[in-house]
């Protein structure tokens, strides 16, 4: 098994960001709140993920978290919005302005033309575990991890991708028991429900995630884009529509057929599309 050479890219206050051998790795690191995240920690996170989207060595991106918290040694993945951060109308950052950002961080992840794995160690909860839901697969520790959705004991609610593609993973009687009960689930419970790929020793979680994108980083990169884009498509309605169907665009450039129609325009004539009816 490859064994991962993490390079620090950019140092951040509230997240780790590295990368090995086409594998971006990016962390929470605020432990001791059970890695929170506040305005500061959504821009770091979308700064760090546009990187690696943008990265044409990067094919697979581990969103991780570091820990154990150093006060109580608890692992967690993240505990979502920092109540502490909460203002009336969303979140407040260090410029004074409420935002609620969290949801173009889950952008990202769902139309980045690359695979993105949660690598949940502990705890998974509120906007934490939404985020683990909009990621392409989850893996989960098998003695730390617990899922647990506490958006109606603080009065928010993800109606997008944390709810309402979490009904179409588990089904619609037990996304609502997740949302209105708020209950504990570990990973093997979740791994039943359908919204965890693989239970992992924890010991060995890290080393997993690595050797899933290595396996990943082996097949045709334009099929795992294609193929993500394909099952997110129904799901996501129009926008499903443009992001699918600009990487067939990008696709169609590459063709001779595509040349033509260019150079055609550059040259003033009329471009000469013959033979080009593919059965
Ligand atoms: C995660 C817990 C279940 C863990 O419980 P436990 O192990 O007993 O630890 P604690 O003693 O409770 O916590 C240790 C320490 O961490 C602090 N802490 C934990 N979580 C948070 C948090 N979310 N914010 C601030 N601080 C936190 C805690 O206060 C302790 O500190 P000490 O100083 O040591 O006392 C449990 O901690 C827990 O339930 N946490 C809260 C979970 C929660 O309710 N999260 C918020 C849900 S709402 C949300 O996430 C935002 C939703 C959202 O993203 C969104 C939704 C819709 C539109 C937009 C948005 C958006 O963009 O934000």
């Amino acid at each position: 098994m490859e064994k991962a050479n993490w390079k620090t890219v950019k140092e951040y206050s509230d997240i780790t960001y590295k990368k090995s051998n086409g594998v971006a790795r990016i962390a929470f690191n605020r432990p001791e709140v059970r890695n929170a995240f506040r305005p500061k920690t959504t821009s770091e996170l979308l700064d760090a993920f546009q990187d690696a989207q943008e990265d044409t060595s990067i094919g697979v991106v581990l969103l991780s978290a570091e820990g154990p918290s150093p006060k109580d040694g608890v692992y967690s993945f993240c505990s979502g919005g920092d109540q502490s951060a909460r203002g009336q109308q969303g979140y407040v950052g260090e410029d004074g302005y409420h935002r609620l950002n969290i949801l173009e961080v889950q952008r990202l992840i769902r139309f980045m033309p690359k695979a993105v794995i949660a690598v949940v160690p502990g705890w998974a909860v509120g906007g934490g575990h939404s985020l683990h839901v909009v990621c392409d697969m989850t893996l989960a520790s098998k003695e730390h991890a617990i899922f647990k959705q506490t958006d109606a004991d603080v009065t928010s609610f993800d109606g997008g991708y944390g709810s309402a593609y979490l009904a179409k993973m588990v089904g619609q009687k037990k996304a609502r028991e997740i949302f209105f009960l708020g209950r504990n689930y570990s990973a093997q419970e979740a791994f039943e429900m359908g919204m965890v790929n693989a239970v992992i020793p924890h010991n060995d979680l890290e080393d997993t995630a690595y050797q899933w994108a290595q396996e990943i980083l082996a097949k045709s990169p334009i099929s795992i884009k294609m193929l993500k884009f394909a099952m997110n498509l129904t799901d996501d309605g129009m926008v499903g529509q443009q992001v699918f169907a600009g990487e067939a665009t990008r696709l169609a450039y590459m063709t001779d057929e595509a040349k033509e129609g260019r150079d055609a325009f550059l040259e003033k004539r009329k471009p000469n599309f013959d033979k080009k009816w593919l059965p």
